[in-house]
């Protein structure tokens, strides 16, 4: 099957101002790709492109295999939720829900109400008065109201509660179990984590990080807390190994070292002492993507496009 969604070389020029720049993505079907990066990187601008919202300064995007800005039915095959939301204020919540289901040809009625009921919408009220919450809350029952086989989320629970939060991440994880693709763009690594099985990282428009999530957790920065029963190594000896980062001291006796690579030259240095303790807690992704969202420089090496 071709990917669901396919952009090589996009390019997106405002002006003289390149938001986003040769960029490649794919999407899969069937699975679920977070799409990360810091405020202004380009994820919304990407997104308007693969839905034919915006056409690209130079690139091509394929949604299910046709030309977006062509073709309006590879469209209608979408539920997007955008970024920023532009409602009817002059509608109920229900008139809404109503006037998209009208434009989708039809919806799921026993799926639209089950997600009426669990992420708490109230139907009656009008749109002028709902919170940020509120109204985030209508757009996702209209994204995914007509099970669409792709559903596009730019930062779908800004703005929502920690319950209807965790909520709506059941729902997604429930509805990408019987098959739908998604590109979810989130500032929430911890969210992306839970359901993405491939995260696309840009920075200044561009890609820095492409690649299974198992894949990028394994190669993030591990820490190693060491604790030992009488001297601590000579920190400028253990500093100078090359996969050391930070050292940290807690407390006498105590070492915390963040190491990047295999670990055999670390727990080689460390055996040379009394150690009491070794342990060595899950490696976080969020440490290792602050440090891609941080970093100034675009470093080839930083791109890591694996399959
Ligand atoms: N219509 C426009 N005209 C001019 N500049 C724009 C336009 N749309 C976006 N930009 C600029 O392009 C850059 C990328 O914006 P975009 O909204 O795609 O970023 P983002 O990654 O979605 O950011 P955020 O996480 O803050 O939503 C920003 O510098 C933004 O100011």
């Amino acid at each position: 099957m071709p990917p669901i969604i396919q952009g090589e070389k996009l390019t997106k020029r405002f002006g003289n101002f390149t938001a986003v720049q040769d960029l490649d993505l794919e999407l899969e079907p069937g699975t679920v790709l977070g799409f990360l990066g810091p405020n202004g990187a380009g994820k919304s601008t990407t997104i308007r492109m693969m839905l034919g919202l915006s056409m690209p300064s130079s690139g091509t995007v394929r949604l299910f295999g046709e030309d977006p800005l062509r073709n309006r039915a590879a469209r209608t095959r979408v539920g997007y939720s955008p970024g920023e939301l532009r409602l009817d204020d002059r509608l109920t919540v229900a008139a809404t829900l109503k006037s998209w289901a009208r434009l989708r040809g039809g919806v799921d009625e026993a799926f639209r109400d089950s997600l009426i009921d669990r992420l708490g919408v109230q139907m009656g009220r009008h749109v002028r008065g709902l919170s940020t919450g509120n109204r985030r809350k209508l757009a996702l029952v209209g994204a995914l109201m007509s099970r669409p086989e792709l559903l596009i989320l730019d930062e779908p629970t800004n703005g929502l509660d920690p319950l209807v939060q965790n909520e709506f991440m059941s729902i997604l994880e429930e509805v990408t179990a019987t098959g739908t693709s998604v590109l979810l763009s989130s500032h929430i690594l911890s969210e992306v984590e839970r359901i993405a099985e491939r995260i696309i990282v840009i920075r200044a428009g561009a890609v820095v990080v492409d690649g299974p999530t198992a894949k990028l957790r394994k190669g993030a920065a591990q820490e190693f807390r060491a604790v030992f029963a009488d001297a601590v190594p000579d920190l400028s000896a253990l500093a100078s190994l090359a996969g050391v980062g930070a050292i940290e001291s807690p407390q006498p006796g105590e070492l915390r070292i963040q190491w990047a690579g295999p670990p055999r030259p670390l727990l080689q240095k460390l055996a040379e002492y009394e150690l009491e303790s070794l342990t060595a807690p899950e490696p976080d992704l969020e440490t290792a993507f602050m440090s891609y969202y941080r970093s100034q420089d675009t470093t080839p090496a930083l791109v890591e496009r694996s399959a």
